[in-house]
């Protein structure tokens, strides 16, 4: 577990998304100076689409920028679930590199995973930065409990996205998914969680707690992470 995990507390989701949106700007800024290029992955669903809109602003040398969802939930583009539709809307504007992970729903979530493995693969690694949500029933990217799991948590270290069939499929978006691994995330250069919300807190203050025996998702990811972890909250 990394000895370094920070809370970052805010009056409200608006401040969050501006010091979140600056921190990114900043990791951002660093990598196109050290290698000419930067390579991010963002978490989906509703909390991070302030700190988008805000980070979407910022003046950057937005060619220079790669971006792909830290999950996809497997639907076609466009799709008012789809993640990398949300993230594009703010991004490909700008001039960045938007890298869709799943490019048509399937029923074969494994296939899926597995193009997704594929497309990862070819980037840049270490990533710069992987952003995590991280829901109310503890989980983060889309590592769910299910058949899936352990192969998340536990596969092949080369391994950087899967296909995942949540058991029981979460009612915001009851879809299978690709999500990158735990290996894939922790790997990351910069790893940032960024949450409102009283029972959030409460989730990864256990899942902390638990340690490497968490039964929550967020816990087993926190547990193998070794570069120090920020954790932006908003009421
Ligand atoms: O595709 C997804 O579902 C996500 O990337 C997921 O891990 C998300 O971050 C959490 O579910 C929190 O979602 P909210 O921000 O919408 O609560």
């Amino acid at each position: 577990m990394s000895d370094e995990i920070e809370w970052w507390d805010y009056d409200d989701a608006k401040e969050m998304a501006e010091a979140v949106a600056g921190d990114v700007q900043f990791i951002i800024e660093s990598a196109i100076d050290a290698r000419g290029a930067a390579v991010v992955a963002l978490s989906g669903g509703k909390t991070p689409i302030p700190i988008y809109d805000k980070l979407a602003r910022a003046k950057l040398d937005w060619k220079r920028v790669t971006i792909v969802p830290v999950d996809e939930r497997i639907v076609p583009l466009g799709d008012p679930l789809s993640n990398v539709t949300m993230i594009g809307k703010a991004f490909i504007p700008k001039g960045a590199r938007v890298i869709p992970i799943v490019s048509q729903s399937t029923a074969d979530h494994k296939a899926a995973g597995r193009a997704a493995d594929a497309i990862m693969q070819d980037l840049h690694w270490p990533l710069d930065l992987c952003l995590l949500g991280v829901g109310a029933d503890g989980h983060t990217a889309s590592i769910f409990p299910g058949p899936d799991y352990d192969e998340a948590l536990n596969g092949p270290r080369e391994r950087r996205a899967l296909g995942v069939m949540p058991d029981p499929l979460p009612v915001e978006a009851p879809v299978p998914r690709v999500t990158l691994s735990r290996q894939g995330i922790v790997t990351a250069r910069a790893l940032m969680i960024a949450v409102t919300g009283a029972e959030k807190r409460r989730v990864i203050e256990q899942a902390i707690a638990q340690g490497p025996s968490s039964p929550y998702p967020i816990g087993r990811v926190l547990a193998d992470a070794e570069l120090p972890v920020d954790i932006h909250w908003a009421p």
